[in-house]
């Protein structure tokens, strides 16, 4: 039997949806303000992603391009400048940063409030402790692909392979907050395919094209495929070799059209959340 193919692309869009009317209701307009250092176009394609959305459901997106030789200080000094500004409710420094600038000091800087990432360590806290918070997007998003095809997480043993503190660590985390019961493996796991074999849920972020195939995978394992990598033609594809995978697992998520349209729905959702907040505020 094939897997069933969770379409990111349809849960995004269905999202997208809600979050567009819910914009529309509200007497304020969100904002985002997006920055981008250096040339790289892989990060450049994904901030157009952000930014084609955002116009989508009605969100204020803006881009601030710099050069990849900018000071950390300068960096630090345009962060604060979105910190402040009133309009803005979401702030996104796209990662990686250059090698002279601190990503941990750079995310430490954006307020709290306006972390539409779930970056900040205080959010990364509360997350952990299961208090209200901005919840990391690629990880939040698996979570609604799950709730959307009704998929159990209570009892069930989730084996995450990454420990990113953007996605391996906080979806492990926010598995565990639904019940599941979590192992994570990494690049310094002897026999990886003897923990992956055992996942009703299994997690693929460890960005090496295809190499999860069907001896990591259970019979009837449901399969998230995070990955996003090149091929030597150019093409996308996951972690996951998903030809060879579908026919053992009862869901898979494809790539592209898996998380990564997610990813950008709950940018978006986390945007809307902050502008709700600071309308309350003033
Ligand atoms: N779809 C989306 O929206 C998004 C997709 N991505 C993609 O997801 C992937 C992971 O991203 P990210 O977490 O940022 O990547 P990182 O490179 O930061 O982390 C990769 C993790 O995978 C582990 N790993 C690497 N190789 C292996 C291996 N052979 N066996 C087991 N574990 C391994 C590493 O272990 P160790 O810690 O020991 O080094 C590390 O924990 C990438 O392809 C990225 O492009 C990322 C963000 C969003
Ligand atoms: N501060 C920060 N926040 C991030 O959320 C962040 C980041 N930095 N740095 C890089 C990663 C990567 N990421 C993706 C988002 C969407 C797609 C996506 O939409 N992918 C499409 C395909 C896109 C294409 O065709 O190129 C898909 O899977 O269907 C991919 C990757 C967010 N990241």
């Amino acid at each position: 039997m094939s897997a069933t193919i969770i379409s990111g692309k349809e849960v995004a869009s269905s999202l997208r949806e809600e979050i567009k009317k819910e914009v529309n209701s509200i007497s304020i307009t969100p904002g985002l303000a997006v920055i981008l250092v250096g040339d790289n176009p892989a990060s450049r394609s994904y901030v157009k992603g952000k930014e084609k959305a955002s116009k989508e459901v009605g969100i204020y997106s803006e881009l601030k391009e710099l050069s990849s030789d900018i000071s950390e200080k300068e960096l630090l000094d345009i962060v604060d400048y979105y910190n402040e500004k009133p309009s803005i409710h979401g702030i996104l420094v796209q990662l990686p940063l250059p090698g002279h600038i601190s990503e941990k000091k750079v995310i430490e800087h954006i307020s709290p409030e306006k972390d539409v990432d779930g970056f900040h360590p205080i959010n990364i806290g509360r997350m952990m402790t299961g208090k209200d918070a901005f919840l990391p997007c690629t990880p939040y998003g698996i979570l609604q692909m799950l709730k959307y095809k009704n998929i159990q997480t209570e009892g069930k043993h989730a084996v995450v392979v990454g420990r990113s503190n953007i996605v391996g660590k906080p979806v492990g985390q926010l598995l565990l907050n639904e019940n599941a019961t979590v192992t994570y493996c990494h690049s310094r796991t002897p026999d990886l395919a003897s923990f992956t074999s055992k996942a009703d849920i299994l997690i693929a972020a460890a960005g090496r094209a295809e190499f999860i195939d069907a001896a990591y995978v259970k019979e009837g394992a449901v399969v998230i495929d995070v990955g996003m990598n090149r091929k030597d033609d150019g093409k996308l594809c996951g972690d996951v070799a998903f030809e060879d995978v579908k026919e053992k697992a009862s869901f898979i998520t494809p790539v592209p059209g898996g998380v990564g349209p997610m990813t950008i729905t709950m940018l978006l959702y986390n945007t809307l959340q902050s502008a709700k907040k600071h309308a309350e505020r003033v």
